[in-house]
């Protein structure tokens, strides 16, 4: 369970985010949109402990969220937007770097590395170096690594922005799987159909948000 209490993030005098707050809980998935600017980011930044908050509190399973390595730790997997990849490694190894630090079987992390990537169409691409790879296909990495990770929180960060209509709906899809599986969602994107697939819809601008569906 995520929940958001009237969360704020500045930078300075600049506040991207202003004392939003709503919860969202495992199996559901919520999108938020918003023109570009509107502080989707920052929000996500937020619950996932890569910006502090200046006021209110981000909570996951009863954790207050408070930096990066403590929330990712905690389950908290954010896709970045630009996707985040090192471009000098294979799109395999990508996905095998946050699952490092797990204490599983290496068979199991080779397993689960194999269905991400298969899951995302790149099963024949995960020895590819990143950088030799399209913006969408690294892209659909990015999102591999993420649900590699099989967290308890997913935030995808404008995460189907390159990709054609399969593919974006197959990333919709898996992202949809992930809830089922028992994780909490949420999506920021500019894609209207996107955004009508979710439970719920919120929309942000200038860092206020507000409800188009609610959850
Ligand atoms: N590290 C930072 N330092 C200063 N200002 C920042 C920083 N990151 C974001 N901002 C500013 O905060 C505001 C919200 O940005 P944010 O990236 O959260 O918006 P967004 O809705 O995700 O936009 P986009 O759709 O273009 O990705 C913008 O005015 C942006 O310039």
């Amino acid at each position: 369970m995520i929940s958001v209490k009237d969360v704020t993030v500045a930078y300075g005098e600049l506040v991207a985010v202003a004392d939003v707050s709503f919860d969202v809980p495992p199996g559901f998935v919520l999108a938020v949109s918003g023109p570009s600017g509107a502080g989707k980011s920052s929000l996500l930044w937020a619950i996932a402990g890569a910006v502090p908050v200046r006021s209110g509190k981000v909570v996951v399973d009863g954790l207050v969220i408070a930096d990066r390595p403590s929330a990712a730790a905690h389950g908290v997997v954010l896709i970045p937007q630009g996707n985040g990849l090192a471009r000098v490694l294979t799109a395999r190894e990508n996905l095998s770097l946050p699952l490092l630090t797990e204490r599983k079987p290496a068979e199991d992390v080779e397993r689960v590395i194999e269905k991400s990537l298969t899951d995302v169409g790149l099963a024949e691409s995960g020895d590819h170096l990143v950088e030799e790879l399209s913006g969408g296909e690294q892209q659909r990495v990015a999102v591999a690594r993420g649900i590699a990770q099989q967290g308890k929180v997913i935030l995808a960060d404008e995460s189907t922005s390159e990709l054609d209509g399969t593919n974006r709906e197959r990333v919709v899809d898996l992202l949809r799987a992930e809830a089922h599986r028992g994780a909490a969602v949420v999506i920021a994107t500019h894609d209207s159909t996107v955004a009508d697939s979710a439970d719920g819809h919120a929309v942000m601008d200038e860092g206020r948000l507000t409800w188009v569906r609610r959850l």
